[in-house]
């Protein structure tokens, strides 16, 4: 992930390198020109002097643009990672996007994405830094080989240290994600659960006390350990720092003639190289943080891997029929360690006629709703439109014949339908008037004024967006439960009816006995078998499997 960024700014990050570079060269300069000017006796002072002002401007200006330009590539890196992981999420296969879960996607969309983007903020300061240490190590060979020697080994020491470190914290750090993305979902109980929470004070001090404080504490403590190892190694690098400078000082230098001059040089390169040194050593762990997010966003990206070839806009012809054979799908409960199957299943649809599917819950009613739209391709079997064979190639023109509204339905504020002409708002408004909503929310500009409506209203919403959609194939999952009986008739006896005058395949999944009669076709499921089948316009009627499960009393 970081590669991927790092080559998606490569231009700017060698800029921003280069600048953070000159910068740390022109420090050293500096750092040489004040030894210098401290221990030589030269007579060209002001010749020294200008050299000193110009490197003293470069210094400020490499520094000025490097910040400048890791500050940009921060930002967008930022932006472009938040922009690839939703594109992602958009693609993603909807069983895989269903099976990750919201809160490994929010989780990967804000924390782990500030947390990459900072790495462009640490970048620098460690490139600054390590040329600005390679550079007093340089400078001390040139004062002398056996110094830099020593510096080296000292070097080679902290860094195995820092290795070992760097291996312990970076377990830790991984374990602090993996809790983040629990965190995240028990954040979004706190706004989804706020009834329950504040209806029952058992289950809030539960919920607060044993589960989201306990998950709080526990990311708490393992980025904390984590860090602290980071830290801890970071004493022991500035106690090799000390150590090194001593053994130099008092035991290399020893009792030379020039000692004043010597001790004077050293104790300049040490002091100027102890900054960076610490800089480096701090600014890593943040490095490494940036690591474990790219990774952990590398993983969940790739979970959401799409199979299917994306549909241009196209005009869609008339839907002839839609034909299901033995399709078959499993959820597999991994906790429980059970399967639900539905199917396998052979099912026809046509134009013109409304269907309804019933059965009891948990019978596999949504899974069927969710096979025929296209959000899961059978496990098994095959699906066919207009005698046309459906496989990942076709799948999301496929989905382009449909409009659903499931239970768990989601109002997008605008209407984002691209072709609905200069009229949309009118025509909006005009439908919002035929469901009754004329008095509570309007279309305003492409989008609705408001969305804080009952959830009755809300779904009439989302039945006059079915509407401006305007698609062959309608699926209504249960849309009539939260209306009330005056509308549920109107639904039954005058929306649906109309919809099929239009030439519309319906399915509508009803617990609503009282309207059975009013469908074309009656399908009943059980246990994630299609038990019954009857036709009304044809009056043909088969018990699929067990007949004495349902009677035809029951339907007609
Ligand atoms: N996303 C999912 N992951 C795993 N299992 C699921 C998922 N959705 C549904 N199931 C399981 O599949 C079975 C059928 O569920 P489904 O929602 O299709 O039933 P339904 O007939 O629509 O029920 P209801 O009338 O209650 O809405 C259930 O036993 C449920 O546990």
């Amino acid at each position: 992930m970081l590669k991927y960024l790092i080559n998606q700014s490569k231009l700017l990050l060698l800029s921003a390198s280069f600048a953070s570079i000159v910068h740390g060269i022109c420090s050293v300069l500096l750092l040489a020109q004040i030894s210098e000017a401290l221990t030589s006796t030269a007579s060209d002072q002001d010749e020294m002097a200008l050299i000193f002002a110009v490197t003293a401007l470069c210094v400020m200006l490499s520094y000025m643009v490097a910040a400048i330009l890791f500050e940009r590539l921060g930002q967008r890196a930022h932006s472009e990672l938040r922009s690839f992981i939703a594109q992602r999420v958009i693609a993603a296969d909807y069983r895989q996007l269903e099976q990750l879960g919201a809160a490994r996607v929010q989780s990967a969309l804000s924390e782990h994405c500030t947390r990459v983007a900072e790495f462009f903020v640490s970048f620098p300061v460690i490139l600054t830094n390590a040329v600005v240490v390679a550079g007093c190590l340089v400078y001390m060979a040139f004062l002398s080989w056996q110094v830099f020697l020593l510096a080296l080994a000292v070097i080679g020491f902290g860094s195995l240290g820092y290795h070992l470190a760097h291996l312990r914290a970076i377990k830790h750090l991984d374990i602090a994600a993996q809790e983040q993305d629990n965190l995240f979902a028990y954040f979004r109980s706190l706004t989804d659960g706020a009834k329950e929470l504040r209806l029952n004070r058992d289950k809030r001090t539960a919920f607060y006390d044993d589960v989201l404080k306990r998950s709080i504490e526990k990311v708490r403590k393992e980025r904390t350990f984590g860090m602290s190892v980071f830290v801890a190694s970071a004493s022991w690098g500035n106690f090799l720092i000390y150590a090194f400078i001593g053994l130099v000082l008092f035991l290399l230098v020893g009792d030379v003639p020039d000692r004043t001059l010597i001790m004077t040089g050293y104790a300049l390169v040490f002091v100027y190289m102890v900054g960076p040194l610490e800089a480096l050593l701090l600014n890593i762990p943040r490095a490494n943080l940036a690591q474990v997010s790219a990774n952990h966003i590398e993983e969940i990206t790739h979970s959401m891997f799409s199979s299917e070839s994306q549909t241009d806009k196209t005009d869609l012809p008339p839907l002839q029929s839609i034909a299901l054979q033995r399709v078959l799908h499993r959820y597999y409960h991994e906790q429980k360690d059970e399967m639900f199957t539905l199917g396998p299943i052979d099912l026809q649809f046509c134009p013109g006629e409304i269907t309804f599917l019933i059965g009891g819950n948990g019978s596999g009613k949504t899974t069927l709703a969710k096979l025929l739209v296209g959000l899961y391709p059978p496990e098994e079997g095959s699906i066919s439109l207009n005698g046309k064979a459906i496989d990942d190639t076709n799948r999301d023109y496929y989905r382009q014949f449909f409009t659903t509204i499931f239970s768990d339905f989601h109002l997008f504020e605008r209407l984002l339908e691209t072709d609905h002409g200069n009229d949309l708002d009118q025509r909006g408004n005009q439908l919002l008037a035929k469901l009754h909503l004329q008095n509570k929310v309007k279309v305003q500009d492409g989008a609705f004024t408001t969305l804080t409506l009952s959830q009755g209203q809300r779904k009439r919403l989302a039945l006059v967006i079915a509407y401006l959609e305007n698609r062959p194939f309608l699926v209504f999952d249960e849309w009539a439960a939260d209306q009330d009986p005056a509308f549920k008739e109107i639904f039954y006896y005058e929306l649906l009816p109309e919809l099929r005058a239009m030439g519309k395949a319906i399915l509508v999944i009803s617990h609503d006995d009282r309207y059975f009669h009013l469908a074309d076709r009656v399908l009943r499921m059980e246990n994630g078998r299609l038990i019954f089948d009857h036709r009304k316009a044809t009056n043909t009627q088969a018990e699929i499997t067990t007949p004495s499960v349902v009677t035809a009393n029951s339907v007609t």
